[in-house]
């Protein structure tokens, strides 16, 4: 039996000042001080980042930003390293996100070298994949995520791949309401899972694979109940502290 880390992400988008940050950051530590047996990020823009560093210094919460640049540091107008991340307690961040791929034009090689980027500095990239409603129809999502994987990731160590989290995320059900069917989440993460072992071998079960997708308290418990999927990146529902928490306690496997 594998030993995975449970992770439950809270990916914010953009969405609150840093006085809306600090007042969910409040409210939302109270409700899961006590979580013990999964990871908990909170994926906060930018702006935020600073302001959460403080409240949640020395609490079970992980802080995450949502993108940061390929390049190291230098004339890149409008770009955030990742150092800059390091240097405000970020410990995660979300790579390759669609909506990113989607509307700014990120490529896989670019998030191939964002991946890299965060790994060399000591950051987690939660690496993201999934197809649109017409793969999915025409029945080529499963190709079509393992290419992303392949790409993002086969120029990596072994030994670094094992500092990533991969979340899958079908683009047809991000902020639609219509969940993937626990069944279905788990066939894509089982796929993701058999690209990884080909790249880094049997260690890929160490690897935390995560759904995203309409993801909300009530049905959480179920996806948690399929043995490929390790926990959630979920948006809207992460954006009320005290809804989110309510969900997360839904996660844990106690
Ligand atoms: O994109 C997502 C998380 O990164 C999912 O968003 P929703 O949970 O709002 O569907």
């Amino acid at each position: 039996m594998a030993n995975r880390r449970k992770v439950i992400a809270g990916n914010w988008k953009m969405f609150k000042t840093v006085s809306e940050a600090e007042d969910y950051a409040i409210k939302f530590l109270e409700e899961v001080k006590d979580v013990t047996d999964l990871d908990v990020v909170l994926c906060a823009p930018f702006t935020a980042l600073h302001a959460l560093k403080n409240e949640l210094e020395e609490s079970i919460v992980h802080l995450g930003a949502q993108n940061m640049a390929w390049a190291e540091e230098g004339a890149y107008t409008g770009e955030i390293s990742a150092r800059m991340l390091l240097d405000v307690a970020c410990t995660y961040v979300i790579l390759g996100h669609s909506e990113r791929r989607e509307m700014f034009g990120e490529t896989d090689q670019d998030i191939a070298k964002k991946v890299q980027q965060a790994l060399a500095v000591g950051l987690t990239p939660i690496f993201c994949c999934g197809e649109n409603l017409k793969l999915r129809e025409e029945g080529k999502a499963a190709e079509w995520v393992k290419n992303q994987v392949a790409s993002a990731l086969s120029g990596i160590s072994k030994d670094d791949l094992l500092r990533i989290i991969v979340a899958y995320e079908p683009i047809w059900a991000i902020g639609t309401g219509k969940t993937a069917s626990s069944q279905d989440a788990q066939e894509m993460c089982a796929n993701i899972r058999a690209t990884l072992t080909e790249l880094m071998g049997s260690a890929s079960e160490n690897v935390p694979i995560l759904y995203g997708g309409s993801v909300k308290a009530e049905n959480i418990g179920e996806l948690m109940q399929e043995p490929d999927v390790d926990g959630a990146l979920v948006g809207g529902a992460s954006l009320d502290p005290l809804s989110f928490a309510k969900l997360i306690k839904n996660a844990s496997p106690m």
